[in-house]
């Protein structure tokens, strides 16, 4: 690029920043005035409001004008809140206002136009933009096509704009440091440059590199379904992250990060990706695991976690059970016993006061059952808590003359009937009226348990309906259609039933749980959320999914995943399609196929994707680096010897590196033995850890969503990947490296890594 057209864009850069300083500057003093303004309206609170409590007008008086000052004040913190975001936004801009210009000629207007584009915008005066936010509809240009006809989405419908001049910059601290034109869509250099930089324990944000096919996905407001399949690393997270961000900024002032909420793999993957938005200016998104939804909506039960139900899922007779229990056919027959309720067998408890029963569940039935077949389910319990209040409303007189309240009037101090009075605001007149009344007062007091009861719903019997559930299942699921006997079957729900003794369930039948006790109550889901994310999907069920539609009812969904790296349904992923595909109308839904893998090096790429037997749609981005380095060693020693040595290696290179094991007690083994060579590895053991620098092992599904700059498999010996099974697994595992990839395997390696050719990795 000619010296002088990086001087010139200098120039306009230093212009740029000089305007940018100027609208600092006056931020500042508009933040001080409004800081000041806040002290003084502070200041004079006492003086301006006169308390004037004596009447009832004068108290009326004294409540307006504290609602004044504190409307004026929340006002001003308003404005100065914004302010300081404003003047936030504007310090990030100042050392690196913008990425790209591009130049270009709209229509028939005689001139061509020129835009800068940069994270957030910039005007100095009413609509004349010094940059444009990346997000704005202009800013596409720069994302969808080369030079020559491009065409992007306004909110009028598509526009094609002729571009002249496509130009990059990459700025530091205020200066050029490199400036080029591209013809291309996005410069494959300025992506190379971006993908050779070493990993960290954080997410980063891609604006400047986003890919055109990304583009898409991060600007989709049509679709109630957006599903991405991608392979590895094809920047599925990456760009569901920016994604979210143009979302906050398209509806600013409808909609706000609250009503965004993001399903995550795991917590560590949660605490990874956790800086991306907050770099992009704007707030994070709820974001929880599957896991953390379910143990919060059933706070008293202790839900299974992720390494439990890793390890449960080799034995095949719970693969089958948990197969029935994430399809749909099983969240249609819990809607269709839910449905039945409204006509017999709910099941109910009795509501008890003081050790007896004060409403027997057959009174509570009775009632229930008493209003007509208009009823449903929501407004049936409804009506029976309205009930069940006059009862106990009712029964307040009989109770008055139990013996018990005697005794408790007899006990009360003076302090408490004086308490009495003071809440029940009624005066002493006789003996007999003052006994009366503080029967009454007693008993309403203690009867108040049992109306929390009855609000609450306590009434209903859960635990019981949901087993009474489970034996009637096989009347309306054909369980032989999924290979599974009656007695298969009893004997599920025996276990089930120890568990629920316990307190616990697993993750499969918590679903369950909460999808029926939601139909019983007629809860119709959080309307707040507007847009779901699910990450790594095919680690979801049909259930799962069709659970979370109900619960959100009004969220459009974006779902992101590989279905080659399924690491619990296996098979099933692929019929998952198809079942999401019905729960969305169709011309709602839009699948978007990602095929470039951007994390690994293309010696990387090219080894995992032999891993999979239908992997050859994936394309590597040529990023070159060593081929991949696979040793089997004939003892456990030796085998640890060469992960000392690799991870060494690694350390030296400044690249952070992740040993990842199948299970924890893999994981854990070779921690203790790495330890004892001198080598300092922390493990991951829960997904609450945080990632740290340095050498760290972690077991296999705690490592979805994840990159390192190194991995090292740990042990890839046909012991413990020998079945066909496992291969998702290993594609999973050996796709998180970026630059370097080592295999080790104690004895012999597992026949999974025979479909990959000798000439793509290197044999030690
Ligand atoms: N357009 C891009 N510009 C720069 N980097 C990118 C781009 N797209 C993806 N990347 C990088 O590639 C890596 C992989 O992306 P990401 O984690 O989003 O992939 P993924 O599809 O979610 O992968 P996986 O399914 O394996 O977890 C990340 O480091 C991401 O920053």
């Amino acid at each position: 690029m000619a010296d002088n057209i990086k001087a010139q864009e200098q120039h306009h850069l230093d212009g740029v920043i000089q305007k940018i300083k100027v609208a600092e500057t006056s931020l500042q003093k508009k933040i001080k005035a409004t800081k000041k303004d806040v002290k003084d309206i502070n200041a004079n609170f006492n003086n301006d409001v006169r308390l004037k409590t004596e009447t009832y007008s004068g108290m009326m008086e004294t409540a307006m004008s504290i609602r004044q000052q504190q409307q004026m004040l929340s006002e001003r913190e308003n404005r100065q809140e914004y302010a300081a975001r404003e003047l936030g936004t504007l310090t990030k801009l100042e050392v690196n206002p913008y990425f790209a210009r591009i130049d270009f000629r709209e229509g028939d207007e005689k001139r061509d136009e020129t835009i800068y584009i940069g994270m957030a915008s910039f005007t100095d005066r009413p609509d004349h933009y010094l940059i444009y936010d990346w997000r704005a509809p202009i800013s596409s240009i720069y994302y969808n096509g080369g030079i020559g006809d491009v065409t992007y989405q306004t909110p009028d419908g598509e526009q094609t704009v002729d571009v002249k001049l496509k130009r990059q910059f990459q700025i530091e601290n205020a200066k050029i440091k490199t400036v080029f034109d591209t013809e291309e869509v996005v410069g494959d250099q300025m992506l190379l440059d971006a993908l050779s930089n070493r990993s960290d324990t954080k997410m980063k944000s891609i604006v400047t590199t986003i890919q055109k096919e990304q583009n898409q996905i991060i600007r989709d407001t049509d679709s109630e379904l957006l599903f991405v399949q991608g392979a590895a690393g094809s920047g599925k997270t990456a760009a569901v992250l920016q994604r979210v961000a143009f979302l906050l900024y398209q509806y600013r002032g409808n909609l706000h990060s609250g009503q965004i909420i993001l399903f995550s793999p795991n917590q560590l993957f949660n605490d990874y990706i956790n800086q991306v938005l907050p770099e992009l200016g704007e707030q994070n998104m709820v974001q929880m695991t599957f896991y953390q939804y379910s143990s919060h909506r059933l706070p008293s039960v202790q839900v299974e976690t992720l390494a439990q139900r890793f390890d449960e899922q080799f034995e095949p007779h719970a693969q089958k059970i948990n197969d029935v229990k994430g399809s749909l056919d099983y969240f249609k027959a819990v809607s269709a016993y839910a449905n039945h309720l409204n006509t017999e067998d709910m099941r109910f408890r009795n509501l008890m006061f003081n050790g007896t029963v004060l409403i027997p569940k057959e009174k509570v039935e009775d009632i229930y059952y008493s209003f007509n077949e208009n009823y449903n389910l929501r407004n049936r319990l409804d009506a029976t808590k309205e009930q069940l209040l006059k009862i106990l409303n009712r029964k307040i007189h009989v109770e008055m003359r139990k013996k018990w309240v005697e005794d408790a009037i007899q006990n009360l101090s003076r302090e408490e009937i004086q308490q009495m009075h003071k809440e029940g605001e009624e005066e002493i007149l006789d003996a007999d009226k003052e006994f009366k009344f503080l029967a009454r007062q007693i008993v309403v007091k203690s009867f108040r348990k049992v109306q929390r009861q009855i609000v609450r719903n306590h009434f209903l019997s859960i635990n019981n309906q949901f087993v009474h559930m489970l034996r009637n299942i096989p009347k309306i699921i054909h369980l032989a259609d999924f290979d599974i006997t009656e007695s298969d079957w009893q004997a599920d729900i025996k276990a089930t039933v120890g568990r629920l003794k316990e307190g616990r369930l697993s993750l499969a039948d918590a679903s369950t749980y909460i999808y029926l006790y939601d139909l019983m109550t007629g809860k119709r889901g959080d309307r707040d959320i507007r847009y779901l994310f699910i990450d790594e999907v095919q680690d979801y069920s049909a259930f799962q999914l069709a659970f979370l539609k109900f619960s959100f009812p009004r969220a459009k969904f974006t779902l992101l995943g590989d279905l080659n790296q399924a690491i619990f349904t296996h098979e099933n992923s692929r019929k998952l399609l198809d079942e999401l595909g019905s729960m969305f109308p169709e011309d709602k839904t839009r699948v978007v196929q990602l095929t470039k893998s951007y994390r690994s090096t293309a010696q990387i790429t090219n080894f995992t994707k032999h891993l999979l037997t239908n992997g050859e749609d994936i394309i590597p981005f040529t990023r070159e680096g060593d081929l991949p380095q696979v040793y089997v060693e004939d003892g456990m020693d030796s085998a640890v010897e060469v992960v000392k040595k690799q991870a060494e290696i690694n350390l030296a290179d400044h690249e952070t590196t992740a040993i990842i094991g199948k299970t924890l007690k893999e994981c854990q083994q070779l921690t203790d033995k790495l330890a004892e060579t001198g080598v300092k590895a922390t493990l991951i053991r829960t997904e609450n850890q945080r990632l740290v620098k340095g050498v760290i092992v972690v077991p296999s599904y705690l490592a979805k969503g994840l990159e390192f700059d190194s991995v090292i498999m740990w042990d890839a010996s046909k012991e413990c990947y020998g079945e066909e099974r496992d291969r998702q697994l290993v594609y999973t595992i050996c796709t998180r490296a970026m630059h370097r990839l080592t295999i080790v395997a104690t004895k012999t390696l597992s026949p999974l890594f025979d479909t990959v050719p000798t000439t793509e990795y290197e044999m030690k």
